[in-house]
């Protein structure tokens, strides 16, 4: 399977039963609920627990506080990974050869991911680093593992849209403009958990392979 342009990407998830896309003329975002089963969430949700570490960003701002979770890089050669690894590639139709390794990320109670963008600033000072191999982010795929007791929606505020968590909740878009250009719009705030934990997998593609 090939990369699909931005287009056939956004034809095909709105084909997928269920399949919503989020009102804006702005940008391509679509959710769908249950994408996956409680099963899968609860396994999911134990290897991130066993082996989790700090998350870190690209482009440090000298902002500590700024991104306060933690993250699980998930083993790409276990079958249950693969197995997600194909769900999810399968649903948005770009091969599986340009998707970074899915990672997870969990949230305690004060933790947050302030607001960014999942694609490199191209004037910033890491962008050859992250980029010269296989380009620039194209599309992010995330899934809500469990329902959050209290706070920990993602806030896109340019478009003033908050995706609520909920077990097994997907949300995805394309972080590029029609013209490929980086967008925005997709400016999304990872708000604070209030009460309990948060965790989700995220999914960023590339626009070429990830090698
Ligand atoms: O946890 C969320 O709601 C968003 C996570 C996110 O934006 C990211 O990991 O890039
Ligand atoms: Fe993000």
């Amino acid at each position: 399977m090939t990369q699909s342009s931005s287009e056939s990407c956004a034809g095909r998830l709105l084909a997928a039963p269920g399949m919503m896309r989020v009102p804006s003329p702005r940008l391509e975002m679509f959710v769908v609920r249950d994408f996956l089963s409680q099963a899968e969430c609860n396994g999911l949700i134990a290897r991130i627990e066993r082996d989790r570490r700090p998350s870190t960003i690209a482009d440090a701002n000298g902002d500590h506080y700024f991104r306060t979770s933690e993250t699980c890089d998930l083993p790409m050669d276990d079958p249950e990974i693969v197995a997600l690894d194909e769900k999810l590639c399968a649903l948005s139709g770009i091969g599986r050869p340009f998707g970074e390794p899915i990672q997870g990320q969990r949230y305690e109670s004060g933790q947050e991911f302030k607001a960014h963008t999942d694609y490199f600033d191209p004037h910033g000072a890491d962008f050859q680093r992250f980029c010269s191999v296989a380009g620039q982010r194209t599309w992010t795929f995330m899934v809500y593992l469990n329902d959050v007791e209290a706070g920990g929606a993602t806030r896109f505020k340019v478009i003033d849209k908050t995706i609520q968590p909920e077990r097994g909740k997907l949300v995805c878009w394309n972080n590029r403009r029609p013209d490929g250009t980086v967008n925005p719009c997709t400016l999304h705030h990872a708000m604070k958990v209030r009460k309990g934990l948060k965790y989700v997998i995220t999914k960023w593609y590339r626009e070429k392979p990830w090698g």
